[in-house]
């Protein structure tokens, strides 16, 4: 943004106005037309599909306009279709016309252009994502309040029993360039591992070891380790080969192969954590994820999960609430997860196993996620 993190005044009226902008719209334009420019809104995505199928951004040059036709020549739409598809886009303030007939970048296609993680987002959404999602209702009406990641929209997408991870893995692209992608949200505002760092007594753990479940490239699990010199870290994921951790952390954190539904080989750890790993499941496989870890656990073993919540209706900022709800919608139409309220995350707990005891929770000051604590009370 264009104001500085630190200039507190300034960001709270710049987050006060980007709350009025609903309503600003709503009044201005009226209730029908705010309906119905939301049904309207796949039409912008078709303009994105066809500018990042054709690498439409790439072909137009970084510094001077170039003619429609002749950007037709070189990304093989046809003239018309791409005069037509980009004014739209412009509309969108993605490219601009600065003289008739000749396409030039914005700030927003200059973007599309540069940003190889910005490009592999706009891919797996609109080539996975939007069609998948279109079929969210009819897999919520054929399996009613499923937990199976297998009956959702991408199964009825693809006309087979898949899942939306199997999807993305087979595309053309690949899982690298899904991680890649997965930047675009993940080094967002408040996503950073910095918010865990500071905001859990890690100190008070002392010299112990932490389980990272779910940790993928160890991101976090680094960021811990660079403030707590006493910790030493185990990484867990599905496939954990081929990722490497900087020279002055290496000693204190390794890697290991594990799905988090089979018991926990790592015994008596200080620590386990799931970091935005969570939301991602349904109750049943939480459930079953908490359960297995219990035969690992020491008396005291603490517990966090950093996660998306869901604050009460009303309670939070309108563009916070409507990010949080984005979220959930998004992980039952994918894979039948959900965000979870905190009162949920709790019940979560006592279902597993009443030996777990919930030390609470909240969401930092700037952060998109929540900090649950619990500690293993045989
Ligand atoms: C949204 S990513 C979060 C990764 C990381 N914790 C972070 O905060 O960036 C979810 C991770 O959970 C992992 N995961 C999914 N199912 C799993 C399972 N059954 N066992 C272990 N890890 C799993 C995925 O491979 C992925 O790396």
């Amino acid at each position: 943004t264009p104001i500085a993190p630190s200039d507190k005044a300034a960001q709270t009226a710049r987050l006060d106005i980007i709350d009025m902008i609903p309503d600003l719209q709503l009044q201005l334009i009226g209730a029908q037309a705010m309906i119905r420019d939301m049904t309207w809104s796949p039409l912008n995505l078709v303009t994105l599909q066809t500018i990042n199928r054709f690498k439409i951004a790439q072909h137009v040059p970084l510094n001077s306009p170039i003619s429609y036709a002749e950007l037709s020549t070189l990304t093989s739409v046809p003239e018309p279709s791409l005069t037509r598809l980009l004014r739209h886009a412009m509309t969108n303030r993605i490219f601009s016309e600065p003289t008739r007939g000749f396409v030039a970048h914005s700030e927003a296609s200059r973007l599309l252009a540069a940003d190889q993680k910005l490009d592999s987002w706009v891919f797996f959404l609109v080539e996975y994502f939007w069609p998948a999602t279109a079929r969210a209702v009819d897999a919520m009406q054929k399996w009613p309040d499923s937990q199976n990641p297998t009956e959702v929209g991408v199964t009825l997408m693809k006309g087979e029993p898949t899942t939306w991870f199997k999807e993305i893995a087979q595309a053309d692209r690949g899982i690298a360039s899904f991680r890649d992608a997965m930047s675009v949200v993940s080094e967002g505002e408040g996503w950073q591992d910095s918010y865990l760092v500071e905001n859990y007594p890690w100190g008070d753990v002392g010299k112990g070891v932490v389980v990272d479940i779910g940790g993928a490239n160890g991101h976090t699990s680094i960021a811990i380790a660079e403030a707590n010199p006493e910790l030493t870290f185990v990484v867990q994921d599905l496939h954990t080969e081929g990722n490497s951790v900087p020279d002055h952390v290496k000693q204190r954190i390794s890697f290991m192969n594990h799905d988090m539904l089979n018991p926990q080989p790592i015994k008596d750890a200080d620590v386990y954590f799931w970091r935005a790993v969570l939301h991602n499941h349904p109750d049943a496989v939480v459930l079953k994820s908490l359960q297995s870890l219990v035969p690992a656990l020491k008396p005291g073993a603490r517990i966090i999960i950093q996660d998306f919540g869901l604050t009460h209706p009303g309670e939070g900022r309108l563009a916070d609430e409507s990010y949080e709800r984005m979220m959930d919608i998004m992980m039952m139409s994918l894979m039948n997860g959900k965000e979870r309220e905190l009162e949920q995350w709790k019940a979560l707990f006592e279902q597993a196993d009443p030996r777990f005891k919930w030390g609470g929770g909240s969401k930092p000051d700037g952060s998109r996620l929540w900090i649950y604590s619990v500690t293993w009370e045989p």
